[in-house]
């Protein structure tokens, strides 16, 4: 049992290497909160091939299927997007670099001011069941890139040509999306042109160390996000989702498919046809897990923020 103040100053990352055996009494959850370890069939996630968007006779067999997709699931994998594996892995790989790096130098960056552009947070100010995460704020992805790049945080050095790759592959990935999302329902494939081109973009990277007790906690509690669409890509498993029957079921991770989640923003201008799917993160007794959640709100709230179901916000007009 946790003491009193015990651990508050110490990263889980930081507990876990030091071969703690437990979770500490502020992690474990109410017994119906927690995962069921026994779950192991992950979920039939539709899987959309995009190479049939620039082929004029096919292109509406994507849009049916992303829209079908969007109804049924509100998650699917994508195949042939135009990003190279190497770019994606490379992304994975130097996050986890970051990651590794001493903890005084990651403090450096610690901050629970929002409007930070590059932030490394700790679970001990920040969600409680998230481990540690860090967001990136980009205003203006068209853009010259001189005007952000400043922004990516000096070590690992090759973080910035990494991660920088990857933002903007992303970037356009998500574009052609968001334009196919659109056209599914029924409107103009640059309806949003301008709110995609006027918003921000947000990389959140989520480190999740391996779990003595992952019967006892979640990585990331059960949550939907608020902006249009994300494209999340895995290590390894740990993303489960609400089915429409309230069962969680875990999401398969796909060499080369990254995930689509479609997000709070989009299940609103489609009048709920499309939905925006609770999901968590569960933990693994072996394995540290890392995402990346790229995505883009696309409409800001007056005050220059939007806000997250978790209570996040990201700053519209940081330059
Ligand atoms: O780690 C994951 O797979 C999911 C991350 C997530 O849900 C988020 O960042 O909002
Ligand atoms: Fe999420």
């Amino acid at each position: 049992m946790e003491k009193q103040g015990e651990c508050s100053s110490t990263s889980v990352k930081t507990l876990n290497e030091s071969g703690l055996s437990y979770v500490p009494q502020r992690f474990v959850l109410p017994s119906l909160q927690r995962p069921d370890p026994s779950l192991n069939h992950s979920a039939d996630l539709p899987t959309v091939d995009l190479s049939t968007l620039h082929q004029p006779f096919l292109r509406t067999v994507a849009i049916n299927g992303i829209q079908k997709a969007c109804k049924e699931f509100g998650f699917f994998q994508v195949i042939n997007h135009g990003i190279p594996n190497s770019v994606m892995n490379d992304a994975l790989e130097v996050a986890m670099d970051f990651f590794n790096l001493p903890i005084k130098e990651k403090m450096l960056l610690l901050s629970a001011n929002v409007h930070e552009p590059v932030r490394y947070g700790s679970s001990l100010n920040q969600v409680r069941d998230k481990v540690q995460f860090w967001r990136d704020f980009i205003k203006h992805y068209s853009q010259p890139i001189c005007k952000w790049i400043h922004l990516w945080p000096a070590n690992p050095p090759s973080y910035k040509e990494k991660m920088g790759n990857y933002a903007k592959a992303g970037q356009v990935l998500y574009k052609q999306l968001v334009e196919v999302v659109i056209e599914g329902l029924g409107l103009e494939a640059n309806y949003l042109q301008d709110e995609i081109e006027e918003g921000s973009q947000v990389v959140a990277t989520n480190y999740h160390p391996a779990c003595p007790q992952p019967e006892l906690t979640l990585g990331m509690p059960p949550h939907s996000d608020y902006g249009s669409l994300t494209i999340l890509l895995q290590s390894c498993q740990g993303l489960q989702i609400l089915d429409c029957n309230k069962n969680w079921i875990p999401v398969p991770v796909a060499e080369g498919a990254p995930i689509f989640q479609l997000q709070d923003q989009l299940e609103v201008m489609s009048n709920g046809l499309y939905k925006s799917v609770v999901h968590r993160v569960t933990l693994s007794p072996e394995k540290n897990r890392l995402s990346i959640a790229s995505s883009q709100p696309t409409f800001e709230q007056e005050n220059g923020a939007s806000t997250s179901a978790r209570g996040q916000t990201t700053p519209s007009d940081l330059q």
